[in-house]
């Protein structure tokens, strides 16, 4: 029997995915899987028994990854299955940014009891109207699921899109329609675009990437839009520009005291991936994920460790080993296992950054004192016996 936590709400069609051999609890002490969305896990105490945890969503910056390595806690994302969500939003975020939408919408309610409304309406309206994103410039900065997929819509609205990402992934960049311009240096975005997107994770080196360097190289008349965390861009900045009448708007989709009511600012709380869509297809994928790894001992799309798969165990058993990524470790696994007798039917070890998984499938249970010697090599963090 496996346990689990939720610690935000989790979209039914995915925890239903659970089998009966999987038992909700409230206390994550006791849960070998936490289910997570945006809530804060830094300070969290995290217990023995937890052995993975799952953010169904995109970002981790809210998850202590390395603590959680160091733990032998896998982290889980679910990459993709919410940007079409936030692909949508950025396009209201657009629109509410080209006319004053939010103050022709406040107009109105605060003119609803005038009977002659519709009279009056056609001679305010020209306070509230703007400009169109057709033939707009439109630069994507991090063109991962969401910036892909901005990118892409935007050609097809008619803007001229250019796209700037050292890092793009092979899949990312074969989905780009071709019309998007590559951009090596981001100075040109800032310096040529009228709107400005940043779709990157939150890390130490994306941190206030849009500076009041990048702000002061923008266009009086650019736009820039912040779906992804608010610490990406230095929103002092950002708003001291607004008033100076040097940055025409920012949306942002994360509502804190410096931009909420601050002039030229359009604000939402955090409602990129608030659609069923999106919270079942993060649920399901999250879901999967944890079930693969306590079942199967499979990991997919974790952030603190590479992927490792071999698929459903045919052999008599599999451990799972969660190790650093050093030298000479398996062969002391092979070692321990050959001295019990135990025969190495499958093996598959993989490494990322600091840490590594080694998944052994065998052709004889192994007791509890072989376990134990795996247990004691120096590098293990952790080690589960699967199967
Ligand atoms: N508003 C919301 O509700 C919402 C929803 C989903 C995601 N997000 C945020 O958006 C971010 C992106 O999500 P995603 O699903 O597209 O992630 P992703 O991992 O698919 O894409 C991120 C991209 O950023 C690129 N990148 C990293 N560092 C960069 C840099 N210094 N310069 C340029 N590009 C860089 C990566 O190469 C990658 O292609 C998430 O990390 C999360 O913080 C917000
Ligand atoms: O990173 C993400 O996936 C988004 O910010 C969505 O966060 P949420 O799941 O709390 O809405």
């Amino acid at each position: 029997m496996f346990q689990y936590m939720c610690l935000n709400p989790i979209a039914g069609v995915g925890l239903n995915l659970f089998s009966n051999q999987y038992e909700k609890v409230d206390d994550i002490k006791n849960a070998d899987a936490a289910l997570v969305r945006s809530a804060a896990m830094h300070d969290m105490e995290l217990g023995d028994r937890l052995l993975a945890v799952a953010r169904a969503g995109a970002g981790v910056n809210n998850i202590p990854l390395d603590k959680c390595a160091e733990q032998g806690i896998v982290v889980f994302n679910t990459p993709g299955a919410n940007a079409n969500g936030v692909k949508e939003l950025v396009f209201a975020g657009m629109l509410y940014a080209s006319r004053d939408i939010v103050g022709g919408i406040d107009w109105c309610l605060k003119n609803q009891d005038d009977e002659n409304i519709a009279k009056t309406a056609e001679k305010q309206k020209k306070n509230f109207a703007g400009t169109e994103i057709q033939g707009k410039k439109l630069g994507v900065i991090g063109l991962g699921a969401i910036g892909a997929l901005v990118a892409n819509a935007a050609i097809e609205l008619g803007m001229e899109v250019y796209g700037y990402d050292p890092y793009i992934s092979i899949q990312a960049a074969w989905s780009l329609n071709r019309s998007v311009k590559h951009v090596t240096n981001v100075e040109d975005i800032y310096k040529e675009c009228d709107f400005i997107t940043i779709h990157v994770p939150l890390l130490d080196s994306t941190k206030k990437m849009i500076d009041a360097k990048a702000i002061s190289l923008m266009k009086p008349t650019a736009i820039v839009l912040n779906f992804a965390r608010d610490l990406l861009v230095d929103e002092e900045a950002i708003v001291d520009a607004l008033s100076a009448g040097k940055l025409r708007k920012y949306v942002s989709d994360f509502p804190n005291p410096t931009t909420v009511g601050a002039k030229g600012c359009i604000v939402t709380p955090h409602l990129g991936a608030s659609t069923e869509e999106s919270e079942d297809n993060c649920a399901i994928m999250a879901v999967r994920e944890v079930r693969d790894y306590l079942e199967n001992g499979n990991i997919v799309h974790s952030v603190n460790f590479p992927a490792n798969n071999m698929g459903a165990c045919t052999t008599a058993g599999r451990i799972g080993i969660l190790h650093k990524n050093v030298a000479g470790m398996i062969a002391q696994y092979t070692t321990i296992l050959g001295a019990a007798n135990v025969n190495v039917a499958d093996l598959s070890d993989k490494g990322k950054g600091d840490y590594a998984y080694a998944l052994i499938d065998v052709d004889s249970p192994v007791d509890e004192e072989t376990i134990a010697k795996l247990r004691e090599v120096d590098g293990v963090i952790r080690v589960r016996v699967i199967k």
